[in-house]
């Protein structure tokens, strides 16, 4: 079983005609899979469903083999995430969130939130309530909350976003480290280009819904000179369809 996600014909059509049309994808166990797509590609779309936060129209996606329709706690077991915002709960420091985010988690002690808030560079603001955070303190603290449990699945919506430049690059290092030493397997969609270029192994483009390539990184810098420019070769491509 060395696939770590794998959907199969994933649909879901709102009433508007929006969504996301029969995607296709399988992402190996420790790969870093970038989801690129411009604005209302059906992202967030994708990726709620993934983790069950909403419900596909046809499909499946098996998370170490389970499927979320049909053995949704197993698939669920082994997987951290931020969808959308990260909302804890402002009148509580970030060691108390991570506490009330461990709960359901025997592992998780006292040595493993301070580990997560070093790690993501919180340590010293653990005592502070988060109504003090800013937006890439709250963005770490998101990350700390999604790496708590050790799980071998970690899904990131837009991580990147309200990052100053040090907490851009720590984070990159911390999804490359923990994908190279303990095999965590990302699935991370952003619209900052340049840091899914030195962070995945492989890249995904949604356009209009449908996903219109899956490439490994190093393949697509061999015949380009950016992400960037792949990016929008292959978004034009689709435009002109
Ligand atoms: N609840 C909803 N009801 C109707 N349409 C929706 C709903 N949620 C999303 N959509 C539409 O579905 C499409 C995909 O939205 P989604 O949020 O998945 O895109 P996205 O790729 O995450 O976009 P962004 O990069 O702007 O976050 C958009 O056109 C959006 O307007």
């Amino acid at each position: 079983m060395d696939k770590a996600i794998v959907i199969e014909d994933l649909s879901k059509i709102y009433k508007n005609n929006r969504g996301i049309q029969r995607l296709n994808l399988e992402i190996e166990r420790g790969e870093i899979f970038g989801f690129l797509g411009p604005n209302g590609a059906g992202k967030t779309t994708t990726m709620k469903i993934m983790v069950g936060l909403m419900k596909a129209d046809k499909g499946d996606v098996k998370i170490n083999g389970y499927s979320i329709s049909n053995e949704y706690e197993n698939a669920m077991k082994d997987i951290g995430c931020i969808v959308e915002n990260v909302t804890p709960f402002s009148y509580l420091s970030a060691y108390e969130n991570m506490q009330l985010c461990g709960r359901f988690h025997n592992e998780v002690n006292g040595t493993r939130i301070d580990e997560c808030l070093e790690i993501t560079g919180l340590i010293k603001y653990k005592n502070e309530k988060i109504k003090n955070y800013s937006l890439g303190m709250k963005q770490r603290l998101g990350i700390a909350m999604a790496i708590l449990s050790n799980p071998k699945i970690i899904i990131l919506d837009e991580p990147f976003n309200g990052l100053d430049v040090e907490g851009m690059v720590e984070m990159r290092e911390l999804i490359i480290n923990l994908s190279k030493k303990n095999k965590t397997t990302f699935f991370i969609s952003s619209h900052l280009i340049h840091d899914i270029e030195l962070t995945c192994d492989k890249v995904g483009i949604l356009y209009g819904g449908k996903l219109i390539s899956v490439e490994k990184t190093s393949n697509i810098l061999k015949n380009y000179s950016s992400l960037e420019n792949y990016y929008l070769s292959e978004v034009d491509l689709n435009a002109n369809y």
